[in-house]
């Protein structure tokens, strides 16, 4: 392990006896590689071992302004220490944006993470050669920081509704940014509110007195040398939220505010001098700043996830409670099946979603490059699959991450356990980057299309043709997987059916739409879920995995598949053959009782595996999830620094109760 404590608790010690595995080989399995888990040890003691980053309270004792000061200090700190860093500046920038190393150093949120995760991918997605040879360098060497301004405080998702304009005047050559009321303002956008001085400005284009629809906009907010707003700005910061408080989300409106005609980002659509429009080759490219978030955001809630499992894990092991046997010891509440049940669906997941997101990475840079080469092919199957996995990832992810603070009982509710700010996180990315509601309506306009012009990408070739697969009850893996797919396509079908039925009654495709939105979104869902079981289970196949790790990594999948089966049951009801044939009946009575042997045999193998993540205590955060599992000391240490411990009598006893219980003598 990366740390070796004189003290570890003597269940977590037994826990970690004669483990059937290699740790290390599910380790690297899961850094992509021995080396990269060599080179992420080296950052993780570089940047770790700095004593200027290290919080000097906890943040939840500091105020709004002084969290952001203090987490502003720490990222910049971090940006002088990226020149030097054993793993090179890409990799470290990676590992210091998200929820893994850079969360042990900034804790509610980075706020230069906007100028890495938007700003210059927008740059590079949407520049032309010539602008990205203007901008990229500065902002590369931080000379300008960045943001991504798109959502309005009346719009967000509808992004045909955007309200900014951007009208070209010929005559100077500039576009003049206008918020023509108040709901066009700017609202959300991450670090606008105090950091950023620059900003990708998503607004509508208006040229020879014809609206084009939203374009990007490279805009200046705030002086180069004073960061004073420049005239024709209004900007602030939107105030506290649920989590991330550090991003400073801000609000931003234009005055009649010019910039340059060659601030458009022309690299898919332009405006030529005398204003003439030339089109894109497709009008969506613009948004594909989006699909690249929604691409990484699946990896980042998945690390979130593996946070929270590790500490609700090693925890449950040290935790004894009740009592099982009369008159035995209290168990560790592991081992409960009931805490089973809670815990190792979730385990499992972090092994699903990760080998979904490693596959979804890789189709979004092969299509990324067939994009550049002008070949469009792959784009409506990615936008598909990452609205499906940004969906499905940071929702089941949000609800496992309650499910793991739920089991740890009432010191899971402690700020100090680290679950508030990883759910703050987790249950943002179901509302960011394309609220998940609208987003499996996207995928369900894809599946309809496909299912019904029997044509579309690798994702949904399912639904192209006759079913293929075994009609009755089938107990392997591959069985499952294929009752899975019957239900995806079932679905599908169901929705179509819906939307057919309402047509008929003389509805409009609008209207029919609306009305069949609960089975359009059951189906995206379900084709979601296929897509994840059928990557865990394909990557079992291949690989070059030890036995013992594949004993282990297949127990896992065949346990999450069950689970999900048994969990969305009420799902297979809508298929009207499989409740004809009985299917439904006695494929739930052969999974739930295999689920439960499952449980049972993963049992002994949940801390070694939560152990394999090999997350250090400082990204962990939580005094229940360290690896030494000295739980109740580091709770009591976590609570000594309450100031309101600082003294014996806090003064507010003489100000105010003090009066009150004379008052009542
Ligand atoms: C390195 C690790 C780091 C990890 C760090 C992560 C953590 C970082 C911390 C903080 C990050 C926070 C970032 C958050 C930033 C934001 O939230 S930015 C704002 C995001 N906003 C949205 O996502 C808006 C959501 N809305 C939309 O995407 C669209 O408006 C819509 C898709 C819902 C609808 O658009 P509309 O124009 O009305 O399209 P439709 O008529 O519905 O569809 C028309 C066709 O276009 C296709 N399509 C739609 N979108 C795309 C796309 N992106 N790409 C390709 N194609 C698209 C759609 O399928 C339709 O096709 P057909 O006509 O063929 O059916
Ligand atoms: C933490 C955080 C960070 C953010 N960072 C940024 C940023 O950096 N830059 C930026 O530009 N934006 C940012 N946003 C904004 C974010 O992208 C939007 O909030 C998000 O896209 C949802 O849009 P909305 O708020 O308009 O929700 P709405 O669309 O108003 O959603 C409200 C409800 O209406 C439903 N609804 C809306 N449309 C439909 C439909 N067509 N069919 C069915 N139901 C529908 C939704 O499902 C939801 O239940 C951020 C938001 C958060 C929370």
């Amino acid at each position: 392990m990366s740390q070796k404590e004189t003290y570890e608790n003597p269940d977590l010690k037994k826990e970690r006896q004669n483990c059937p595995f290699n740790k290390e080989e599910i380790t690297n399995l899961l850094d992509g590689g021995k080396e990269k888990t060599a080179e992420r040890k080296q950052l993780e003691n570089y940047i770790l071992s700095d004593e200027q980053l290290k919080d000097a309270v906890p943040m939840e004792y500091l105020s709004h302004a002084d969290k952001y000061a203090e987490e502003l200090r720490k990222a910049c700190l971090l940006m002088h220490k990226l020149e030097n860093s054993p793993a090179g500046q890409v990799p470290t920038l990676r590992a210091l944006m998200g929820a893994g190393l850079g969360s042990a150093v900034l804790k509610e949120g980075n706020p230069l993470a906007l100028h890495y995760v938007m700003f210059i991918p927008a740059l590079m997605g949407q520049g032309t050669i010539d602008q990205q040879a203007k901008w990229l360098a500065k902002a590369y060497n931080l000379n300008i920081i960045g943001t991504y301004a798109q959502t309005e405080l009346g719009h967000g998702t509808f992004l045909r509704g955007l309200e900014t304009t951007a009208t070209y005047d010929p005559n100077t050559q500039e576009f003049v940014l206008e918020s023509p009321s108040l709901t066009a303002y700017k609202w959300w956008p991450g670090s606008l509110g105090k950091t950023a001085n620059y900003a990708v400005v998503m607004a509508q284009l208006y040229t020879k007195g014809k609206c084009e629809g939203t374009h990007p906009f490279m805009v200046q907010l705030r002086d180069e040398e004073t960061h004073e707003p420049l005239p024709g700005i209004v900007i602030g910061e939107i105030g506290p939220k649920l989590g991330m408080n550090t991003n400073d989300n801000g609000y931003l409106g234009f005055e009649k505010f010019r910039i340059p005609r060659d601030q458009l980002l022309m690299k898919h659509s332009q405006v030529l001098e005398d204003g003439t429009y030339v089109k894109p080759t497709n009008s969506k490219l613009s948004y594909a700043t989006m699909v690249f978030v929604r691409v990484v955001v699946c990896q980042d809630v998945t690390t979130n996830l593996r946070k929270a499992v590790t500490i609700a894990t090693r925890y449950s092991c040290v935790r004894r409670q009740s009592e099982l046997k009369p008159g035995d010891r209290e168990p560790q509440v592991m081992d409960y099946q009931a805490q089973q049940n809670k815990l190792l669906p979730p385990l499992a997941a972090t092994f699903a979603f990760q080998l979904a997101s490693d596959h979804l990475w890789n189709l979004y840079n092969t299509a990324n490059n067939n994009i550049e080469q002008g070949d469009l092919e792959l784009l409506p199957d990615l936008h598909g699959l990452s609205c499906a996995l940004k969906a499905l990832c940071s929702s089941e992810g949000a609800n496992f991450v309650e499910v793991c603070r739920q089991s740890c009982g009432g010191h899971g509710y402690m700020a100090c356990s680290n679950f508030p700010r990883i759910y703050g996180q987790v249950t943002a990315a179901e509302t960011y980057e394309g609220e998940n509601t609208v987003l499996w309506l996207q995928v369900a306009r894809y599946l309809v299309k496909t299912r019904k012009e029997q044509t579309g990408g690798l994702s949904v070739k399912y639904l192209i043709g006759e079913e293929k697969g075994p009609k009755t009850v089938d107990t392997t893996l591959e069985g499952i997987v294929h009752l899975y797919r019957r239900t995806a396509v079932g679905l599908v079908d169901v929705a179509i059916a819906e939307l057919e039925k309402s047509g008929r009654k003389g509805e409009a495709p609008h209207d029919a739409w609306n009305h069949a939105a609960v089975y359009l979104i059951k189906a995206a869902q379900a084709h979601a879920r296929l897509f994840v079981v059928e990557s865990f289970v394909n990557s079992l196949k291949v690989g070059n995995l030890s036995a013992p790790v594949r004993t282990v990594l297949s127990q896992l999948c065949e346990l999450f598949i069950i689970y999900w089966l048994l969990e969305r049951s009420g799902e297979l009801f809508f298929v009207r053959q499989f409740i004809k044939k009985r299917l439904v009946t006695v494929e739930f009575q052969v999974r739930t009782l295999l689920y439960v042997k499952l449980l049972a045999a993963i049992r002994p193998q949940a801390v070694n595996l939560v152990d394999s993540f090999d997350l250090r205590d400082e990204i962990l955060a939580s005094p229940l999830g360290c690896w030494d599992g000295n739980v109740y000391q580091r709770l009591f240490d976590e609570a000594a620094k309450s100031p309101l411990n600082q003294s014996s009598v806090h003064e507010s006893f003489h100000k105010y109760l003090k009066p009150l219980l004379k008052s009542n003598l």
